[in-house]
C-alpha cells in the first residue's frame, strides 16, 4: 500500500493529467464555436488559471478583418473579465493534423503580460499534444518588468 509522500506524489501526478485532459478536451470544444466565415480557420483555446478554473475562448473575425480576435486572447481577456490574473497553462488547437501549430506573435506577448512561465500545450484536433512553454516560444521577451511603471498584479 502506497503512503505518504509517495502517495502523496502520485495523486497530484493524476490531478495534473486530468487537468491537462480537461483542458484539450475543452480547447477542442471552443473551436468548434468559432466564428471565422472568412478564413474558414476555426481556432479553440482554453486557459488553466492558478486555482484551477478553465475558461475557453475561440477566434471571433470581422467583416473588417484586422479587427479579428485570436482564440488565445479571447480566453485571456474573457478569464480576465471573470477576475482572474494568475495562469498556469494554455491548450490551443486549430484544425491542422499533421504538425503542431503555436499561437501567433501577438498571443505570444498578450499571455506574457500575465505570466512569463505559462505551459503551452500545442493540441491536434485528435487531441495529441506537445507541451512547451511561453519562455521557449518568446525569448527575450518585452515583459511588464520592463516598464518603470510596473503595473500591479493584485
Ligand atoms: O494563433 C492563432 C492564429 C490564428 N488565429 C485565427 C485568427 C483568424 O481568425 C484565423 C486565421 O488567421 O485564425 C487564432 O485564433 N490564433
Ligand atoms: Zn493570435
Amino acid at each position: 500500500r502506497l503512503t505518504g509522500f509517495f502517495r502523496q506524489s502520485l495523486l497530484h501526478a493524476c490531478a495534473v493529467w486530468d487537468k491537462i485532459k480537461e483542458m484539450v478536451s475543452q480547447c477542442l470544444q471552443a473551436r468548434d464555436m468559432a466564428y471565422c466565415p472568412y478564413s474558414r480557420f476555426p481556432v479553440g483555446a482554453a486557459v488553466l488559471t492558478a486555482d484551477g478554473t478553465i475558461i475557453t475562448g475561440c477566434n471571433v473575425e470581422n467583416a473588417s478583418y484586422g479587427l479579428t480576435v485570436c482564440a488565445e486572447r479571447t480566453a485571456v481577456q474573457r478569464a480576465v473579465a471573470e477576475g482572474h490574473r494568475h495562469f498556469r497553462a494554455i491548450a490551443v488547437t486549430c484544425d491542422i493534423k499533421d504538425r503542431f501549430v503555436g499561437p501567433c506573435g501577438a498571443c505570444r506577448q498578450v499571455l506574457m503580460e500575465f505570466a512569463s512561465d505559462w505551459t503551452v500545450y500545442l493540441t491536434k484536433p485528435d487531441g495529441s499534444y506537445k507541451e512547451t512553454s511561453l519562455s521557449e516560444l518568446l525569448p527575450l521577451a518585452f515583459t511588464p518588468g520592463h516598464l518603470t511603471h510596473v503595473p500591479q498584479m493584485h
